[in-house]
């Protein structure tokens, strides 16, 4: 990563530190040599160093015109062209095909089955076995799932202020580690500043480093960690989920609906990934685990058309919360961009308020990239809260403490792991004591 930062000497001899103004983009999916087109998509691991497995990033062959090569922000994204899609989303005469709701009644009588094109097969999606309840604690999962980014910190911390003095060249070090771990440069910054107040040229115990490190990071986060709260007064309370393709907003989709169902509450999902017949039958496999109908249509059919009906039937029904899934991925970027603010659109036809919470997920290996892909969701779609997932397969972790500095959106939910359960709510404190190596109580 080449993040430019005045270093501490410099500072401390007066340098004035420029703060970063754009993040350089990062493309993270693993890259298997060159000429990824040929290759089929891997499941997604979450791991971020599998250098020998697959690309699923569709680079733009030399003669792709500008405007159609998808950009930086979609690193990750699997861009792939859906015949008979309409690219931009906002064909008003596409015909609407008949809906296909899994639990409750067909909402389209006068299309018969004899309208309908012969389904397509889709490809199985493995769906991960929900662990058994109860397995671990809330802290045991957040402790493993973070495991990458606090060794990482918590090794570089050990190592360099055992039995050290605190000089220049050491607090310089930790520094380049706190960039490493992807806090950003101003955090870093910052928390080597509040390290060394008072403490220049005396000795000071990697115990000591972690409690000022984990205060540091839980001042910056404190702001946005907020609970994501169903206002019972709409209903149903419309979640929009939105995200690159493979950041994990199907499998939180799944997580969320438990939650919602185990506090009581009757939740519906919309298969509105229409792009990939995949994902509509991975959630599917969610809704029969959690026990939320879900209404689907067939791959290619309008996602704003579905997410409408939806909505009327989420209504006609007493759902008390909507989850509507989005594609991550369309020919390019205005393609998607398009379809998220036609869903939008249309959805507030039905009720102006709605969608009343929209969800960006984030997938915490793509690191510094997270800040362009915010950047981006936010026009298209206007974020309203952050969830980040897959925690547990990067060391990248300090992502969120960047993305806290510069967004001030509130982050939600963390993904610690594939399992039902491995959804945490978002808390401060917590997360930074897990990100520094400290225990729960300490
Ligand atoms: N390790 C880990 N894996 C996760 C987490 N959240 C999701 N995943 C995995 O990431 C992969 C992609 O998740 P999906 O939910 O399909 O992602 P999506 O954004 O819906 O992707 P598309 O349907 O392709 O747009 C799946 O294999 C999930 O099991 C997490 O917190 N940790």
């Amino acid at each position: 990563m080449a993040e430019n930062k005045p270093g501490f000497l410099s500072r401390l001899f007066g340098r004035k530190a420029e703060a970063p103004t754009a993040p350089e983009p990062v493309p993270e999916m693993p890259q298997a040599g060159g000429e990824p087109e040929a290759m089929p998509s891997p499941p997604t691991t979450g791991a971020d160093d599998l250098a020998a497995a697959p690309s699923t990033v569709t680079t733009a062959s030399p003669d792709t015109p500008e405007e159609n090569k998808a950009p930086a922000e979609l690193a990750g994204a699997d861009l792939q062209p859906v015949e008979g899609l309409d690219p931009e989303g906002t064909n008003p005469q596409e015909p609407l095909p008949r809906i296909v709701t899994d639990h409750g009644p067909e909402l389209r009588p006068d299309i018969t089955a004899a309208d309908l094109p012969a389904p397509e097969p889709a490809p199985a999606e493995v769906v991960p076995e929900p662990a058994p309840a109860g397995a671990r604690g809330w802290w045991q999962r957040l402790t493993d799932g973070m495991r990458r980014t606090s060794s990482s910190l918590s090794d570089s911390v050990t190592g360099l202020f055992t039995k050290r003095k605190l000089d220049a060249a050491t607090l310089e070090e930790l520094e380049d580690a706190l960039v490493q771990a992807d806090l950003g440069v101003p955090a870093a910054m910052r928390i080597t500043e509040a390290i060394s107040a008072g403490r220049y040229n005396k000795e000071i115990s990697p115990q000591e480093v972690k409690a000022i490190l984990a205060g540091e990071v839980e001042k910056t986060l404190q702001p946005v960690a907020q609970p994501l709260t169903v206002d019972r007064s709409h209903k149903p309370f419309v979640i929009l989920m939105i995200g690159v393709n493979g950041a994990g907003k199907t499998t939180t989709i799944g997580k969320l609906s438990q939650k919602f169902r185990s506090q009581g509450l009757k939740v519906m999902l919309a298969a509105g990934d229409t792009f990939r017949a995949a994902a509509i039958e991975q959630l599917k496999v969610w809704g029969e685990r959690v026990g939320a109908p879900v209404l689907s249509r067939e791959q290619g059919a309008d996602a704003a058309g579905l997410a409408y009906d939806a909505l009327q039937e989420a209504k006609a029904n007493g759902s008390d919360v909507l989850l509507i899934d989005t594609a991550g991925r369309l020919q390019n970027k205005a393609g998607l961009m398009a379809e998220l603010e036609k869903i939008v659109r249309v959805v507030k036809k039905f009720d102006p308020s709605a969608p009343h919470a929209t969800l960006l997920v984030l997938d915490a290996t793509v690191g510094q990239n997270a800040i362009s892909q915010v950047e981006l969701f936010q026009k298209a779609a206007g974020v309203t809260g952050l969830v980040m997932t897959k925690l547990d397969g990067t060391a990248r972790g300090g992502i969120l403490v960047a993305l806290a500095e510069k967004f001030r959106i509130p982050v939600h939910f963390i993904g610690v792991g594939e399992g039902v359960e491995d959804l945490e709510p978002f808390t401060a404190r917590d997360f930074a004591k897990a990100i520094a190596g400290l225990e729960a109580h300490s």
